[in-house]
């Protein structure tokens, strides 16, 4: 497996933490120490994979028969046909599919049942507005339907068949600002749309925000092969027999693990280490509408890359770069695009925590304690530590270039 990894399962943060001097104590600062040190989102981590991990299984392209958690009446093949053949049109014109509705409301659902003693802010894509017009009764009995469908092993819940209110409510629990005080979760519930409907790369993200910062990030790609994804290596994912299926998990300062479908432990993984950019190679967008492939190909130029761009669609990118399968990740939306913390909350913690760096075209680390819209200068670049400052200043150059031949 071409992945940088080391085996393991991430240590108890509780151990690891100094004790506090006997001169910080009563103080401010012990206070926050202390309350650094409480905050191990142990059972924030265990409540967002368990959600990810239920949505990867329903949405696996080649589940059929395997039956780890036992509670599909279909295939996977069978099951995401069907999924992927409800498509509808967004104000924005971008589609959305009963996938994505449901995704939103089990993972709303699963959150608020797993953590009830938490008080539950979430900003996520979707919302209820379109399924609650008269055109949108039948898909929400669709969605009704696979929520139910997907949440009916779960006893300890205590719940009776949920009902299509219920599940317009748990859409609507998405509907939080976010903002820089308190927690917040953060969620895609099927990231790269367009790539789902295709058959390619698609993702759940889900991240949790505390003061403004993210520090919990969970990214399941169910289509993304366990093997690396470089440049040589572009493929149909779908037709491909390798093993697919990988959830990227990480928390604050304890490093980003990588797990499989098939119950192994995790591996921790880290982000490229290679320096020159000669032997670099780069992601960016499959769909053209969402990003400026003309400046990445004259960044890339700039920087001496070589090799082409890998194109795949959604944060699966965050997770291959994650993992080493490529070096850098260039995202220049269109003018007037506003990028949104869902599409990059999950995606820059498992980049960062492998060792990575995520910022704007500036180099100005992203900013989440802004609402739901990044406040950025351009696009977003993605590397290791090493690659950086000659990406910055090959950004620098192409955008220049193309401001003074406009
Ligand atoms: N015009 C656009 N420009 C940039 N990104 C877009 C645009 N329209 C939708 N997106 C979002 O970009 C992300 C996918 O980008 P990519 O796959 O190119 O990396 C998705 O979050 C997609 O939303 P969605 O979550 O609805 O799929
Ligand atoms: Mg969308
Ligand atoms: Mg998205
Ligand atoms: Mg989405």
């Amino acid at each position: 497996m071409a992945i940088n990894c080391l085996r393991g399962v991430p240590k108890t943060p509780f151990l690891s933490k100094p004790l506090i001097p006997p001169s910080l104590l009563f103080s401010r600062r012990a206070s926050l120490v202390v309350t650094a040190a409480a905050m191990s989102y142990d059972k924030e981590l265990a409540a967002a994979k368990k959600a990810a991990f239920k949505l990867m299984f329903l949405l696996y392209a080649d589940f059929g028969g395997l039956s780890v958690l036992g509670f599909f009446s279909l295939t996977g093949k069978v099951q995401k046909a069907l999924l992927q053949s409800d498509v509808h049109s967004k104000s924005d014109k971008s589609p959305v599919t009963v996938a994505d509705y449901g995704s939103q409301a089990v993972v709303s659902f699963i959150l608020e049942k797993e953590l009830p003693t938490e008080s539950f802010s979430l900003v996520a894509e979707e919302d209820s507005g379109d399924l609650r017009k008269e055109s949108g009764q039948e898909t929400l009995q669709r969605i009704t339907k696979l929520v139910n469908d997907t949440l009916v092993n779960e006893e300890a819940y205590a719940i009776a068949t949920l009902s299509t209110e219920d599940v317009l409510r748990a859409i609507d629990n998405g509907k939080s600002e976010g903002g820089s005080s308190g927690r917040h979760w953060v969620l895609d519930p099927i990231d790269g749309t367009k790539g789902f409907l295709r058959g390619d790369q698609y993702a759940i993200a889900l991240a949790l925000l505390n003061e403004g910062k993210v520090v919990l990030g969970v990214l399941a790609c169910p289509n993304l092969p366990l093997a690396s994804i470089g440049s040589n290596n572009q493929h149909s994912f779908e037709s491909s027999h390798d093993k697919v299926g990988c959830l990227f998990f990480a928390k604050v300062d304890e490093g980003t693990y990588m797990q499989s479908l098939d119950g192994s432990s995790p591996v921790k993984v880290h982000v490229s280490a290679i320096e020159n950019p000669e032997e670099a190679s780069f992601f960016e967008s499959f769909e053209a509408a969402h990003s400026l492939h003309d400046l990445s190909s004259s960044i890339a130029k700039k920087l001496g890359v070589k090799a082409p761009p890998v194109r795949i669609d959604s944060q699966a990118k965050y997770g291959a770069l994650s993992r080493g399968d490529g070096d850098i990740y260039l995202r220049f939306p269109h003018k007037g695009y506003r990028e949104k913390i869902w599409d990059h909350a999950a995606g820059s913690i498992v980049v960062t925590e492998a060792g990575g760096v995520v910022t704007d075209a500036a180099g100005k680390p992203l900013d989440f304690s802004k609402g739901k819209y990044l406040d950025l200068d351009t696009g977003i670049i993605v590397t290791n530590q090493k690659l950086m400052p000659s990406l910055l200043k090959a950004v620098r150059a192409s955008i220049e270039e193309k401001v003074s031949s406009l």
